[in-house]
């Protein structure tokens, strides 16, 4: 039983649904002539940084569909609004959202060395699913989720000591050992360069529309299973995040998981709009006998040894000093 598990309080600006990837279990792309087809803009964004800073919100997600420069729609767009480059502007919102007071965590897909290095002083921490280290079908059109490009990601964040959410999604057409050498495979990772700070484990949602809508969800058990062998592969320093708008923690909790992710109070799950964050009560109630604790969207370990830049310097101390978050 732990002595305690985690969550922290984000909200989540889903920049642009333009992608150039089609993974068959996502309904967060859309094609550029969907009405739903967006490039956020910065006033719109601004707004919800302020909204989310006032409900206690610590964390700015910034989540893109993957290179989106390579559709043509979303270059005149970008232009439009006076940028060239999705980096350009990502570093443009996140000083954006530093200046409101929140911590940002990118998650954009795959990016270069390079892209990294110019978004790492504006960041907290970063992040990319490695999904899993098989080929599969619910792949066949993503170009990015090619394991081996999505490891290069996860190897080039250690190389520049950047704090680092990765995980599997469980329950896409993989077999159990799969997982295991995904899981290796991160760990592995971890040993080398020791800037992981959680793995999630996170399950499949079949969503009506989709090439995978009549795919079964992974079981709890299997669940309960991957969270266990997570717990056993992975370095002590790396802690593993469920979801509890995606799943019931509890027992995953006492299987290993100790940390509950972001919730908002402010924004939805855009990945999963179909499930509702638990507020900070119900979320007490659904850990049961186990206590909640705050954290940033960066670990106390990398806080203590420096993983953080100038820009973020006031903003980090300032909230990991004040009351009520996990040290
Ligand atoms: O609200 C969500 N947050 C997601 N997060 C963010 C997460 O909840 C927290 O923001 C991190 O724990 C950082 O504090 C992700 C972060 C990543 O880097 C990679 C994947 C995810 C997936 C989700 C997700 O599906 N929904
Ligand atoms: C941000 C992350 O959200 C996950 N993701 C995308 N679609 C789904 C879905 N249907 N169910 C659960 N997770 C999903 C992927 O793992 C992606 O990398
Ligand atoms: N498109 C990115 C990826 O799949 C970011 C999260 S999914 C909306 O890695
Ligand atoms: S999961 Fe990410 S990469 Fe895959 S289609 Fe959706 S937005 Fe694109």
């Amino acid at each position: 039983m732990p002595e305690y598990a985690t969550f922290a309080r984000n909200v989540f600006i889903p920049v642009t649904n333009i992608c150039r990837n089609n993974c068959h279990y996502c309904t967060f792309r859309r094609e550029p002539s969907h009405p739903d087809a967006q490039l956020m803009g910065e006033k719109e964004i601004g707004d919800i940084l302020s909204h989310g800073k006032k409900a206690g919100c610590t964390e700015a997600l910034f989540v893109f569909g993957e290179y989106a420069e390579e559709v043509p729609e979303y270059m005149e767009w970008l232009e439009s609004r006076g940028y060239s480059s999705t980096v350009d502007y990502v570093y443009k919102l996140c000083e954006m959202a530093i200046g409101k007071g929140l911590l940002p965590h990118t998650n954009a897909g795959i990016l270069t060395y390079e892209e990294m290095e110019v978004l790492k002083p504006v960041n907290a921490s970063m992040g990319l699913m490695l999904e899993t280290t098989a080929r599969l079908p619910a792949h066949e059109l993503s170009p990015g989720k090619e394991p081996k490009i999505r490891l290069r990601m996860i190897e080039d964040a250690g190389k520049l000591h950047i704090p680092f959410t990765t995980g599997i999604l469980v329950g896409i057409g993989e077999t159990r050992e799969n997982r295991i050498y995904s899981l290796e495979t991160i760990a592995e990772i971890q040993l080398k360069y020791g800037h992981i700070q959680e793995v999630i484990i996170q399950n499949f949602m079949p969503k009506p529309g989709t090439r995978m809508e009549s795919i079964k969800p992974p079981s709890k058990e299997e669940m309960l299973d991957t969270v266990q062998l997570a717990r056993s592969i992975l370095p002590a320093d790396v802690e593993v995040q469920v979801a509890p708008n995606l799943i019931d923690p509890y027992l995953l909790i006492k299987a290993g998981a100790k940390d509950l992710g972001g919730i908002s109070p402010t924004t939805i799950d855009w990945i999963n709009p179909e499930a509702e964050w638990p507020d900070v009560e119900k979320l007490k109630t659904m850990a049961r006998d186990i206590p909640l604790k705050e954290r940033l969207p960066i670990y106390p370990q990398y806080i203590r040894s420096g993983w953080y830049s100038k820009q973020l310097d006031g903003l980090i101390n300032s909230l990991a000093n004040s009351e009520g978050y996990r040290k």
